[in-house]
């Protein structure tokens, strides 16, 4: 394997973002309070996955979070919202405003043009849990990463992808036991449960997740992208459709047939389409 030379992407306050030979990666960093997020933090997230959206380098993000934490050692993914920060319509940001700002990033992680592996070093809970959920993969470290459901204990509950789309994954009965009971599971119960794709080595997960990646940059990348749009597909509903035909739609417009199209109107005349009607 190539050796990781991360560089910094951009500094910002509660994550850390970095970028090496095609991967990105964009790491919670508040491991003081297990990784929640605050609006500041959602804000962040929002701007290092669309610039790694933007970035035609970059063909892989992986989600993970700094740590452990220094006041007692414990490692996390990420804690959910940010309890401290939750007012009474959502979690207040430094304007005062109260803001669901981590479904935009779950959104932008489902529908990005490309794939999103979540990195757990240690607890991934409530919104954290759902974070992990909506990754295309997630990778779990044996030693440290527990994965628990707390919204029901705190009315703060995602009944979008973090519990609908959780239920397709494990099951139902699954699911709600999940939520139901806001259990404590290992990363190999959570291998089990078909939510964790793989369970490694604490010392050897951010190497493993960026060998991963790896082997994803060697495959085409718009196989990658379609296929991510297609398992996407019948559980986004018509987003999901738009989302798909809208690289249809890109495909189409490299043939000859679009090129004729566009060139015929601006030409002010009829279109040639050659009446090549494939089989
Ligand atoms: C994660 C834990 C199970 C870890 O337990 P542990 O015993 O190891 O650690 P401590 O509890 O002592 O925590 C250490 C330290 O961190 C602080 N902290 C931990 N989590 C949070 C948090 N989420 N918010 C604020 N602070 C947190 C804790 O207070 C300690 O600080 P000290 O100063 O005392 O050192 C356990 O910590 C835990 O259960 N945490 C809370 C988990 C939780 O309930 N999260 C919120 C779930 S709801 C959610 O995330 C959510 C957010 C959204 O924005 C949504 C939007 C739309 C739909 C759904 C949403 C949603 O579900």
């Amino acid at each position: 394997m190539s050796k990781i030379e991360w560089k910094t992407a951009k500094e910002y306050e509660d994550i850390t973002y970095k970028k090496s030979n095609g991967v990105a990666r964009i790491a919670f960093n508040r491991p003081d309070v297990r990784n929640a997020f605050r609006p500041k933090t959602t804000s962040e997230l929002l701007d290092a996955f669309h610039d790694a959206q933007e970035d035609t380098d970059i063909g892989v993000v992986l989600l993970s979070a700094e740590g452990p934490s220094s006041k007692d050692g414990v490692y996390s993914f990420c804690s959910g919202g940010d309890q401290k920060a939750r007012g009474h319509q959502g979690y207040v940001g430094e304007d005062g405003y109260h803001r669901l700002n981590i479904l935009e990033v779950q959104r932008l992680i489902r529908f990005m043009p490309k794939a999103v592996i979540c990195v757990v070093p240690g607890w991934a809970v409530g919104g954290g849990h759902s974070l992990h959920v909506v990754c295309d993969m997630t990778l779990a470290s044996k030693e440290h990463a527990i994965f628990k459901q707390t919204d029901a204990d705190v009315t703060s509950f995602d009944a979008g992808y973090g519990s609908a789309y959780l239920a397709k994954m494990v099951g139902q009965k699954k699911a709600r036991e999940i939520f139901f009971l806001g259990r404590n599971y290992s990363a190999q119960e959570a291998y089990e449960m078909g939510m964790v794709n793989a369970v490694i080595p604490h010392d050897d997960l951010e190497d493993t997740a960026y060998e991963w990646a790896q082997e994803i940059l060697a495959k085409s990348p718009t196989s990658i992208k379609m296929l991510k749009f297609a398992m996407n597909l019948t559980d986004d509903g018509m987003v999901g459709q738009q989302v798909f035909a809208g690289e249809a739609t890109r495909l189409a417009y490299m043939t000859e047939e679009a090129k004729e199209g566009r060139n015929a109107f601006l030409e002010k005349r009829k279109p040639n389409f050659e009446k090549k009607w494939l089989p």
